[in-house]
């Protein structure tokens, strides 16, 4: 089995990933004498083409990935049928595989942690200033004082401006002309409703990814005190007293298929340990440490540390459609390099190893909007929505209902589908309602099978925005002039000579067509298509909210886990309630949150 090189280190992080290596990163360059040990489930990425060039990410999306760990929920009585998700193990995290999408939560999001759930520091004040902190704005240096400019974490437009992209936006202007165009939709902090360019988590000079693993660890390891074990599973925290000293760990036997899974070892944590394990893996490794429910722990043969009945509940992702239709041959798309096409491979990777260009340094997603209704489109959403409305949105003007997107590719695996171009027009419902869980059934094996209930359209409210986007999606996607028809098995089965039909093979309409008009008994087929078709976003978040003990909190403002010392949890399970964003820049600002507060209680400068 793999072993770190000392026995004791002054604080160890559980899990490298996103919020975890930020933290761990800037806690290191601060103070070098500090030893900090991360240990990861997954392997090193260092240099690996798989994970530095952007457009692989579709790679990643292959069922046969051992990077990815694969959950199920078992209760289908809203879909009617099992729901996966997968969940990186790498070094890195979710910023090492995930899909480069630049999107940054809205103001009101932060100021509803600081207010709503009592988060003193946690408002759009305190946070924006760390936002800025993490990146670089390669797009236009100095343009505003909203991005940063000197950040390990390059923004740019990535290597190529897809006609795909373009399609979308031209499409966007004349359709849409109730809302403006911008080359930036993260300019302002307190403003929505702009269609505009997505930038990406793309360094603009050499095309590579901008994540974690490169940019705040791997580029520190010979200066300073970080090491990094792999293939490790932390199978629970160490107490004395309800102090944390220390935790257990044991091989990950995917990446150690050699070593004996039965024989752990304890490292010692001299001043802190942080549990930065994602959303999926941070309430497993507490509860396997005997913090959570007694009943869940009870079933799981774990002795009950502390009671906290929060962890583990309050799982939250973006519901999300990726509808996808056929793109004509001359589309710029990232099908054939998904598909490990070598024609593709060696055409863009010369290119991309050339001068950081061209389509490998690109995601597929250029054009999208952060989407408020209008007075007429609440009626559109129904009365099902109207309560959440009135009581989540009513008197917060930056908060979207959704985000959109086209990406210029097929998303899934790449090999599931007939091998041509595709593109697809992805929705995320920004703020749903239905909530689910992560729990522990087993208490001794971190690889063992869970208790998971994902969240995903379990309410009228959340049904309500999902049929509303697939509507508005599919009136964009029609319009545009790489429209080739669309895919069928990725759209609802309406009844037969309905005019809400969906063609294999099509030709777009004018801008100015009507739009499709949906009966009662096709917007039946719809909910029971959006049921078979809704998709995880991999932005889950919540369960280990950072909120008042008494209402089912388990962190405090400064990450510490409620009823022991010298435990914090860094990632975005702490989030109590949801961003309108794709989650890395958020899983970023966690990161530097959390090096700031662990700085000041260790006394360390310069964080
Ligand atoms: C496929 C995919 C695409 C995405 N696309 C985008 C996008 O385009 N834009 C965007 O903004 N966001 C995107 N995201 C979301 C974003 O990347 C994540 O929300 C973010 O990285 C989560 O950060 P985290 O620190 O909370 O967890 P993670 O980064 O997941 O880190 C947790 C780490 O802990 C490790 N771990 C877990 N359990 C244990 C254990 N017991 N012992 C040791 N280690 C353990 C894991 O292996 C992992 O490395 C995507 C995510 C995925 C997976």
């Amino acid at each position: 089995m793999a072993s770190p090189a000392l026995t004791e280190y002054d604080v160890i992080f559980v899990g490298a990933g996103t919020s975890g290596g930020v933290a761990a990163g800037r806690l290191a360059v601060a103070d070098p004498s500090l030893k900090i040990l991360l240990v990861e489930a997954g392997p090193h990425v260092k240099d690996d083409e798989a994970f530095v060039q952007p457009a692989k990410c579709l790679s990643h999306l292959r069922a046969d990935n051992p990077v990815f760990k694969v959950h199920v929920s078992e209760h289908s009585e809203f879909l009617g049928r099992q729901q996966a998700v997968t969940v990186p193990h790498v070094v890195g995290g979710g910023s090492s595989v995930n899909f480069t999408i630049y999107n940054r939560a809205v103001a009101s999001d932060f100021d509803d942690w600081e207010k709503v759930h009592e988060n003193p520091g946690w408002g759009a004040k305190d946070l924006v200033p760390l936002l800025r902190k993490t990146e670089n704005y390669q797009v236009a240096e100095g343009k505003d004082d909203v991005h940063g400019y000197g950040g390990p974490i390059n923004v740019s437009y990535g290597g190529k401006f897809t006609n795909v992209g373009k399609d979308f936006l031209d499409v966007a202007k004349e359709f849409d002309k109730t809302r403006t165009s911008t080359d930036d939709p993260n300019a302002v902090i307190r403003d929505t409703n702009h269609y505009g360019r997505f930038q990406k988590f793309i360094d603009g000079k050499t095309g590579k990814r901008s994540d974690v693993a490169h940019h705040f660890l791997y580029n520190n390891l010979k200066t300073t005190g970080l090491e990094i074990l792999t293939g490790t599973f932390v199978k629970r925290v160490i107490f004395e007293n309800k102090r944390a000293t220390g935790i257990e760990i044991i091989p990950n036997l995917t990446f150690q298929p050699n070593a004996d899974a039965t024989k752990s070892k304890v490292i010692r944590a001299k001043r802190l340990v942080v549990i930065s394990s994602g959303t999926f893996g941070s309430p497993q490794v507490l509860e396997r440490s005997g913090i959570g429910a007694k009943s869940i722990l009870e079933k799981a043969g774990v002795t009950q540390l502390v009671d906290l009945p929060g962890v583990g509940e309050n799982f939250q992702d973006h519901t999300t459609l990726f509808t996808t239709y056929h793109a004509t041959p001359d589309s710029d798309t990232l099908d054939g390099i998904g598909r490990g096409d070598p024609e593709d491979l060696k055409q863009f990777g010369d290119q991309f190893w050339k001068d950081g260009t061209g389509i490998m340094a690109h995601n597929g997603v250029d054009g999208g909007i952060k989407y408020r209704p209008s007075a007429a489109e609440l009626e559109a959403i129904g009365p099902d929505f109207k309560k959440r409305w009135d009581e989540y949105f009513v008197g917060k003007d930056d908060k979207p209902v959704l985000w959109m997107c086209q990406l210029s590719l097929f998303l899934g695996d790449p090999h599931s589908v007939p091998a041509r171009k595709y593109f697809t027009i992805g929705f995320f419902a920004g703020y749903p309602v239905s909530t689910g869980h992560v729990h522990i059934k087993d208490g001794q094996n971190p690889d063992a099978a869970i208790d998971f209930e994902g969240a995903y359209v379990k309410r009228p409210e959340d049904m309500a925005v999902m049929k509303f986007g697939y509507k508005l999606g599919r009136e964009f996607a029609r319009r545009m002039q790489c429209y080739d028809g669309e895919f069928v098995p990725g759209h609802p089965e309406f009844p037969t000579g309905s005019e809400a039909t969906v063609h294999t093979s099509a030709k777009p309409v004018p801008v100015g067509a009507p739009r499709i008009n949906y009966t009662a008994e096709d917007d039946k087929a719809l909910e029971a298509g959006i049921r078979k078709l809704v998709a995880p976003a991999w932005h889950f978040i919540g369960t280990n909210a950072m909120k008042p003990r008494e209402r089912g909190g388990v962190v405090d403002p400064k990450l510490n886990v409620y009823g022991v010392e010298g435990l914090k949890v860094c990632d975005i399970s702490i989030l109590p309630s949801n961003v309108c964003a794709n989650t890395y820049s958020t899983a970023l600002l966690v990161g530097e949150k959390g090096a700031v507060i662990i700085a000041e209680e260790l006394g360390i400068q310069g964080v």
